[in-house]
């Protein structure tokens, strides 16, 4: 038996919903303090859930950054929607972001029409990049999201200046239910790197053959390490990643004709990890089938599923 403590301790989940661009992923950023989700100018980016922990002495937020909501296209399209309104029935409480420099739109109404099915999951309304808009436009952008809304949770931010992202996190932890930590404190410490390079990884992996294996890659990354014997001026960091398949025939499409794919995905994602990493590497990658990994759980876990 616990004694009961005057101010209980909250926890629990939220995720981040929008249209493609509307500021999620570099809002988790802002929120969890440390860059965990890819960012980038290209819609879609975010392809599966990434975590991020915000830790308040008496409060934990689980963060889940989804994929962009959007009206459904394609099949992988639809796919993802499943995965966000699944996401959406077990989260705690849903920020709905609206870009401030954005005209609301038909998928910004498309989504609020898909929240308001939700009933039970609170939602904060969040208008993002408050920062890109003069305050009259801001003012007027906010009264427009309450029409769309009806919601009294209604936030300006900033993910960039950092205007009420603290005020955020605020009303989002208000919305969850008491309950213990669910994570040690430390618990963001090195992951999100390592998260970023396996995303990096899985996403140059994925160019130009998402249709024939969207899901079925995991990337695991083994290890990190410094090489010895270089200059203090020019480190060089090796970077072992296991790619995993779930079948051989996904093998042979990621490596390639005589290894030719893979090295391209190796130049592309090495490219791409220094620019994060401000370093040279080396990128070592090794692909290996781990048959249905998708339907074994235990398999998951180990792929960080
Ligand atoms: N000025 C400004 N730019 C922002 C802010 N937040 C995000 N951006 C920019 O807006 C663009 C899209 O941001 P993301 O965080 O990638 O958007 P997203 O909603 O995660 O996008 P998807 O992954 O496509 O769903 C990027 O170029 C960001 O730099 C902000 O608060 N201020």
């Amino acid at each position: 038996m616990t004694a009961k403590k005057s101010t209980a301790h909250r926890s629990g989940f939220a995720c981040l919903v929008g249209r493609p661009n509307a500021g999620k992923s570099t809002l988790t950023n802002a929120l969890v303090g440390e860059k965990i989700a890819i960012t980038s100018d290209r819609p879609q980016t975010t392809r599966h859930t990434i975590r991020g922990i915000i830790h308040r002495p008496d409060a934990q937020l689980v963060l889940v950054d989804t994929p962009g909501l959007h009206r459904p296209r394609t099949l992988l399209g639809e796919r993802l929607n499943d995965l966000v309104r699944e996401t959406l029935l077990e989260v705690d409480v849903v920020g709905f972001c609206l870009p401030a420099d954005e005209k609301i739109g038909p998928g910004d109404k498309f989504i609020a029409a898909e929240l308001k099915e939700l009933r039970r999951t609170p939602i904060v309304a969040i208008v993002t990049k408050a920062d890109k808009v003069k305050p009259q436009r801001l003012a007027e952008h906010l009264l427009e999201v309450q029409e769309l809304m009806e919601s009294n949770d209604i936030i300006p931010v900033s993910a960039v200046d950092g205007f009420q992202v603290d005020a955020l996190t605020d009303v989002l932890m208000g919305h969850l239910p008491e309950g213990p930590r669910m994570y040690p404190d430390d618990e963001l410490t090195d992951e999100p790197e390592n998260v970023m390079i396996a995303e990096l990884v899985r996403e140059a992996a994925l160019e130009g053959v998402r249709d024939e294996l969207p899901h079925s890659l995991a990337v695991v990354v083994e290890e990190v390490s410094e090489r010895e014997g270089r200059p203090a001026s020019a480190p060089l960091l090796d970077v072992h990643v296991l790619l995993y398949v779930e079948r051989d025939s996904q093998k042979a499409i990621v490596i390639g004709r005589g290894g030719s794919r893979l090295r391209e995905v190796g130049t592309k994602a090495r490219k791409e990890i220094e620019a994060l990493l401000g370093t040279r590497i080396h990128l070592d990658i090794r692909v290996k089938v781990a048959k249905d990994w998708q339907r074994d759980p235990k398999q998951m876990q180990r792929l960080g599923f």
